[in-house]
């Protein structure tokens, strides 16, 4: 089996149009990757470029140069340079992502939230919800809160249907960009039992965690984004 997540030579900078489009480098020469059931923590001081890298791992923004290689359905795809149904079936089969807030959609039960991931790869409703019950319990969001859409939830509440969301899946890669920023000490700790079940499960993972804790808990290696950065070198 190929290493899940290359990541090479990727460039990466922003065009600001609204001041005569300059352009502002973010990362340079990123190269790394994540093998199977690794969790890469990605370090480094704020605005270095971070949540940067995983939006373009995940395909939410544009690579000005460089791959980065996903192994999807036993081919290689270029997430750089595919076309956006591609990107679509790699996240629906093989790179997952739990972001920091969750994205709620109006009138869809929590229960129903967490388990449409396994829904949309065609598992049974009544399977799916079953396993998004049983992370929910896991999880500790209230039973009474299930059949609630999780609009008005506390931010600790919808973080946990995120997480429970980003997990249902047995996909290959997962993305997390901060998963346990609103949650108590004790759901950290189930998030970090839950990292560490999906490297039992030979999942690769590279996640944003600020909390200094659960960074040592979950990292097998952590990865300075600074090594990237332009400013850097053209300050050194
Ligand atoms: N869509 C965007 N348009 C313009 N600039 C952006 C955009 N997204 C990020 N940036 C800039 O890119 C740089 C890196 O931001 P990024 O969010 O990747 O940093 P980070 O390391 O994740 O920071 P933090 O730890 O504070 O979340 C910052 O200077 C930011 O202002």
């Amino acid at each position: 089996m190929a290493t899940p997540l290359v990541v090479s030579e990727v460039f990466k900078s922003f065009t600001m149009h609204l001041r005569d489009g300059i352009k502002l480098p973010v990362v340079k020469d990123v190269n790394f990757s994540v093998a199977s059931g690794e969790c890469v923590v990605l370090g480094g001081p704020s605005g270095i470029g971070k949540s940067s890298i995983l939006k373009m791992l995940y395909g939410n923004y544009a690579v000005d140069a460089g791959q980065i290689l996903v192994d999807h359905k036993e081919r290689i795809v270029d997430i750089a340079s595919t076309d956006p149904r591609t990107i679509i079936d790699v996240r629906r089969h093989t790179m997952g992502y739990v972001s920091q807030f969750l994205r709620t959609v109006p009138r869809v039960a929590a229960i129903d939230v967490v388990a449409e991931p396994l829904v949309a790869r065609g598992i049974e409703a009544t399977e799916a919800k079953e396993k998004a019950a049983g992370l929910l319990a896991k999880l500790n969001l209230p039973r009474e809160l299930w059949s609630l859409p999780p609009a008005t939830f506390s931010g600790g509440e919808q973080q946990r249907v995120n997480i429970a969301r980003g997990f249902i899946t047995s996909h290959r890669i997962l993305l997390l960009d901060e998963p346990t920023a609103s949650l108590d000490a004790t759901n950290r700790r189930v998030v970090v039992e839950m990292i560490a079940a999906k490297k039992q499960e030979g999942v690769a993972m590279l996640g944003i965690f600020h909390d200094e804790e659960v960074r040592e808990a979950v990292a097998d290696r952590i990865l300075d984004v600074s090594a990237f950065s332009p400013r850097k070198a053209i300050a050194a």
